[in-house]
C-alpha cells in the first residue's frame, strides 16, 4: 500500500481536488447504500403497528425513490471521475516509460527481450493503474460501509446481536487472507512465464515468412502452445486455492445468517427488537458479504501491484551506461576521427570481437572496409553511433574523447544505413523523412534521385505517397536498401556509413549509387562497408578486417599488390565474374 502510494504520489498530489471529490463521493455512496434498509425497517415497524397514515406512506415512498436516484447520481460521477483519472495515471506511466525506453543504450535492450519489454508496459502497468484508481473505491468505500454498517446496527437495532453475528466474521477473513497469501507466491512467477509468451508470440509474428517457407509451422505451434501451455498452468496455481477456500468463505458467512436468525427472532420474542430491525438487521448482514470479500481482493490487487510496480521500477531505474555528461560538448562538424587502440566486446561476451585497432578517419575521405564474415566490420563502424562504450582504448573526435560530446550531436554526424533496413508502416516519403523531417521537397527529391529510387517510383500508384506494407514487405530487398540510403541521404550527414547497404542491388544500380556519391558528397566523409569489392574500389583508403583486427590498409592499388586476404578475394571475385 505503501509502495503503491510512493509510486503515484506524485500523481495525486497533482490531482487532489479531484481526488477529494471522488473521496467525498465514495463516503456518500456507501451512507446512502444502507438507507434503502433502513428505511424499509422502519416501514415494516409502522406498518406492524398499525401506524401507517396516508402521509407516513407519502414520505416512505418518497425516500424509497430519492435513495436510487441520488446513488445513481454519485455512482455516475464518481465513475466517470475515476475512469478519467485511470486514463491519465495510465498514460503518464506509459509515456515516462517510452520516454525512458527511447534514453536507454544497446546494453539495456541485450538485457531485456522485447516481449518481457512489452509485458511490463501493457499487463504490469494496468494492474498499477487498477490498483491506484480502484484502491480508493475498494477501500474507502468497502471499509465505510462496514463501518457504518456495524455502526447503524448496533446504535439503532441492538448491539448483542451486532456482537454476536459479526463474531463468526474474523474466521472468515482469516481464509480470505489464507488464499491470498499463497496467490502471492505464483503471481510473480505468473509474470515472468506470461513475459516468455508475449516474446515467443512477437517472434512467431515477425518470422512467421520464414516459418512458412521452412513448413516449420507444426513445430512452431508446439512451441507456441508450451508456452501457452506454461502460462495455464501457472494462473491454474493461482486460482486452485481460490476454488479450494473460497465455497468454505460462504459456508462460514452462512452461520451468520444463521446466527442473526436465531438470536434476533429470540430478541424479538424478549421484546427487545422490532421485526422491522431484524428485518434491516438480516439486510445489512448481506450487505456486508460484498465488502467484505472486496476487501480480500484489495489485498490481491495491492500484491499484484507490489508485484509490477517492481518489475516496471527494475525497468525505469535502469541507468544507461552511455549518456550525457553535464558539461557535454556541442559539436556539428568535424575534421578527423581517431581510434587509437581501440577493443570492443559485447555486455555479455567474454572474449572481445575488435581488438587493437588504430585508424584515422578525415573529413571528406571515403573509407572502405571489407574482411570475411562475422570479423567485426559493422561492431567497429557502430561505435561512431554511441551504441555501447568502447572496452579499451579511446576514440577522439577532433582531439577530444567521443564520450564528451553530446550523444545526440555525435549521433546526428552520422548518417547510418544498417544492413537490415527497418521501414515503418508510413508512406514512401515519411519514410524517407524519418532522416530529416523538416527537408525541403527539393532535398527529398535529390535524396531519391543520389539513392537512385527514382525509377521505381513510375511503379509506385500513388508516388512517394504510396504506403509502404507492413515493414517494408511490399518491397523488393534493393528497394528497401535504396529507400533506407535515401534515409540517411536527406540527412546530409558529415558521415555517412553504407553497412553492407548495397548488397542487394545490381551492379548498374551500385555504379550509379557510388557515382553520385563521389559527386554531391564532396568534402563529406563516407564509409562504405562492402563484400564486392567493386563498391569500395576508389576509396581513399581500405581496411581489411580479419577476426578483428585489421590486417591490411591501403588504397585498392596498393592492396592488390601485397601478399594478402584482399588480394586472394579480389582474384577470387573477378574470375568468378
Ligand atoms: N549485439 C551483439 N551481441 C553480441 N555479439 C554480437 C553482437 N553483434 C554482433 N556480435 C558478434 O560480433 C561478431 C562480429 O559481428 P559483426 O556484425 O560486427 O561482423 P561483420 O564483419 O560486420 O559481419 P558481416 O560481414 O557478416 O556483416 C560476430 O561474431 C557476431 O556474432
Amino acid at each position: 500500500m505503501k509502495k503503491i502510494i510512493s509510486h503515484i504520489g506524485w500523481f495525486i498530489k497533482v490531482e487532489w481536488k479531484q481526488y477529494t471529490i471522488m473521496f467525498i463521493l465514495l463516503i456518500g455512496i456507501s451512507i446512502i447504500s444502507l438507507a434503502p434498509a433502513k428505511v424499509l425497517g422502519e416501514a415494516i415497524d409502522i406498518i406492524v403497528s398499525s401506524q401507517l397514515t396516508r402521509q407516513n406512506f407519502i414520505w416512505l415512498f418518497g425516500l424509497l425513490l430519492l435513495i436510487p436516484v441520488l446513488r445513481y447520481l454519485m455512482s455516475f460521477l464518481y465513475n466517470f471521475m475515476v475512469t478519467k483519472e485511470a486514463q491519465k495515471l495510465a498514460y503518464q506511466l506509459r509515456s515516462n516509460y517510452l520516454k525512458h525506453l527511447f534514453k536507454m543504450d544497446s546494453k539495456f535492450y541485450e538485457m531485456y527481450e522485447k516481449g518481457d519489454l512489452i509485458s511490463r508496459v501493457t499487463s504490469d502497468l494496468d494492474s498499477i493503474t487498477q490498483a491506484a484508481t480502484s484502491l480508493l473505491e475498494g477501500i474507502i468505500f468497502n471499509v465505510g460501509l462496514i463501518i457504518f454498517a456495524i455502526a447503524v446496527m448496533g446504535m439503532t437495532i441492538s448491539w448483542k446481536l451486532t456482537i454476536i453475528s459479526i463474531t463468526i466474521m474474523p474466521i472468515g477473513i482469516t481464509i480470505l487472507n489464507i488464499i491470498r497469501n499463497k496467490k502471492r507466491k505464483y503471481i510473480k512467477i505468473h509474470r515472468e512465464i506470461y513475459a516468455d509468451m508475449t516474446e515467443k508470440v512477437l517472434e512467431n509474428v515477425e518470422g512467421q515468412k520464414t516459418i512458412r517457407a521452412y513448413v516449420q509451422e507444426e513445430n512452431d505451434l508446439k512451441r507456441q502452445y508450451d508456452a501457452i501451455n506454461k502460462d495455464i498452468e501457472s494462473w491454474r496455481y493461482i486460482v486452485k486455492y481460490e476454488n479450494w477456500f473460497t465455497p468454505m468463505f460462504e459456508v462460514i458467512y452462512g452461520i451468520a445468517y444463521i446466527l442473526a436468525f436465531s438470536f434476533g427472532t429470540f430478541y424479538i420474542m424478549q421484546q427487545e427488537m422490532t421485526l422491522g430491525g431484524l428485518i434491516t438487521f438480516v439486510a445489512y448482514i448481506g450487505q456486508l458479504y460484498g465488502p467484505i470479500t472486496s476487501i480480500s481482493g484489495i489485498f490481491t490487487q495491492i500484491n499484484n501491484a507490489h508485484i509490477s510496480i517492481d518489475r516496471f521500477e527494475q525497468v525505469m531505474n535502469e541507468k544507461p551506461e552511455v549518456h550525457d555528461e553535464i558539461d557535454s560538448k556541442a559539436i556539428i562538424d568535424f575534421n578527423v576521427i581517431e581510434f587509437k587502440d581501440v577493443t570492443f566486446k559485447y555486455p555479455f561476451d567474454k572474449q572481445p570481437v575488435i581488438k587493437n585497432i588504430d585508424i584515422t578517419i578525415k573529413k571528406g575521405q571515403t573509407i572502405g572496409i571489407v574482411g570475411p564474415t562475422g570479423a567485426g566490420k559493422s561492431t567497429l563502424i557502430r561505435q561512431l553511433l554511441r551504441e555501447f562504450n568502447v572496452s579499451e582504448g579511446t576514440i577522439l573526435v577532433d582531439n577530444q574523447p567521443i564520450q564528451s560530446y553530446k550523444i545526440e550531436d555525435i549521433r546526428n554526424l552520422v548518417g547510418y544505413v544498417p544492413q537490415s533496413h527497418i521501414l515503418f508502416r508510413r508512406s514512401f516519403d515519411e519514410n524517407i523523412l524519418i532522416g530529416k523531417p523538416n527537408a525541403s521537397s527539393q532535398m527529398l527529391d535529390k535524396a531519391v534521385k543520389l539513392a537512385d529510387f527514382e525509377k521505381d517510383l513510375m511503379f509506385l500508384h500513388d508516388g512517394l505517397h504510396t504506403m509502404v506494407g507492413e515493414s517494408g514487405v511490399s518491397l523488393s530487398g534493393g528497394q528497401k536498401q535504396r529507400l533506407s540510403i535515401a534515409r540517411a541521404l536527406i540527412k546530409e550527414p558529415a558521415i555517412l556509413i553504407l553497412d553492407d547497404s548495397l548488397s542487394a542491388v545490381d551492379a548498374k544500380t551500385e555504379d550509379n549509387i557510388i557515382n553520385h556519391l563521389k559527386e554531391f558528397r564532396k568534402g563529406k566523409t563516407n564509409i562504405i562497408i562492402a563484400h564486392r569489392f567493386s563498391a569500395i574500389h576508389d576509396a581513399d583508403i581500405i581496411l581489411v578486417l580479419e577476426s578483428g583486427r585489421i590486417t591490411q590498409r591501403g588504397t585498392h592499388q596498393e592492396l592488390i599488390r601485397q601478399e594478402g586476404w584482399y588480394k586472394t578475394q579480389f582474384i577470387e571475385q573477378m574470375t568468378m565474374r
